[in-house]
């Protein structure tokens, strides 16, 4: 079954509006874990504008289920990843004045620099997942690499699914299955929410994992966390009977 993770960035974004401490993002964190969520992911920008490095350390401790770092992998970031030893880190090749994740890695040109951070975080038994956008081309560099999973970056789908484009889908199928045929695990992310998880999940059911946090957030003000978190259970439980 698909596990979700929850991003909890944008309790974070809230919360340093007023600059004190609510809502806080450990109580947030055991909240979703109480509610369902099977992870916590987290991707810290280098201006700290939402999640700080300080809260990765006081969040490590607390995240019982899978801890998911996401970012760039430049110095202050791999010693971040190195310090807090998560479960997984997701490897986002965005830049510093990137309003949020817009595009995923070239791995063939970046094999060399991949190959060398991958093996850093697999000697610390940290998994690896590179983020890709739905490119079959790309896999094969990125197996090469050493990554344990790719995410797909779901932005595109969630765009074209929202016009009624489902033929959308057909690249990320062809590049999840071969990923698949590499051996790598499968995640994905951006933009998901209650109104395409499940047609996601149904389509490609390979799916390890999905995580989600601008939408599932957002939803949780008219809906409230608890209830949010199981409807997304709820619909992927679905998407996969
Ligand atoms: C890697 C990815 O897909 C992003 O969605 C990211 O995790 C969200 O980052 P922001 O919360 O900074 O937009
Ligand atoms: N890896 C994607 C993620 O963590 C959340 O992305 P979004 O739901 O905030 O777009």
């Amino acid at each position: 079954m698909t596990k979700l993770s929850v991003n909890i960035n944008k309790i974070a974004t809230i919360r340093n509006a007023r600059g004190g401490n609510e809502p806080n993002v450990v109580t947030a964190a055991i909240k979703c874990q109480e509610f369902g969520a099977q992870g916590i992911t987290v991707h810290p920008r280098p201006d700290e504008r939402h999640i700080t490095y300080q809260d990765i350390a006081d969040l490590r401790p607390i995240v019982s289920t899978e801890f998911n770092i996401e970012g760039n992998p430049i110095e202050s970031f791999m010693k971040l990843v190195l310090d807090n030893k998560p479960e997984q880190v997701t490897l986002v090749p965005d830049s510093v004045d990137a309003i949020t994740s817009n595009a995923g890695w070239d791995t063939i040109k970046h094999q060399d620099f991949l190959k060398e951070v991958i093996q850093e975080f697999k000697q610390n038994g940290i998994r690896t997942s590179i983020f890709l956008d739905p490119n079959p081309k790309l896999v094969e560099a990125a197996a090469s690499s050493g990554a344990d999973r790719i995410e797909l970056y779901t932005e595109e789908f969630a765009v074209e699914y929202a016009k009624g484009n489902k033929k959308a889908i057909d690249i990320y199928k062809e590049t999840a299955l071969l990923a698949k045929e590499h051996g790598l695990g499968l995640n994905a992310g951006h933009d998901l929410s209650l109104d395409n998880i499940e047609f996601l999940i149904r389509e490609i059911p390979q799916i390890d994992e999905v995580s989600i946090g601008h939408a599932l957030i957002s939803e949780a003000l008219y809906l409230g966390l608890e209830n949010t978190i199981q409807l997304y259970l709820r619909k992927i439980e679905l998407a996969q009977q």
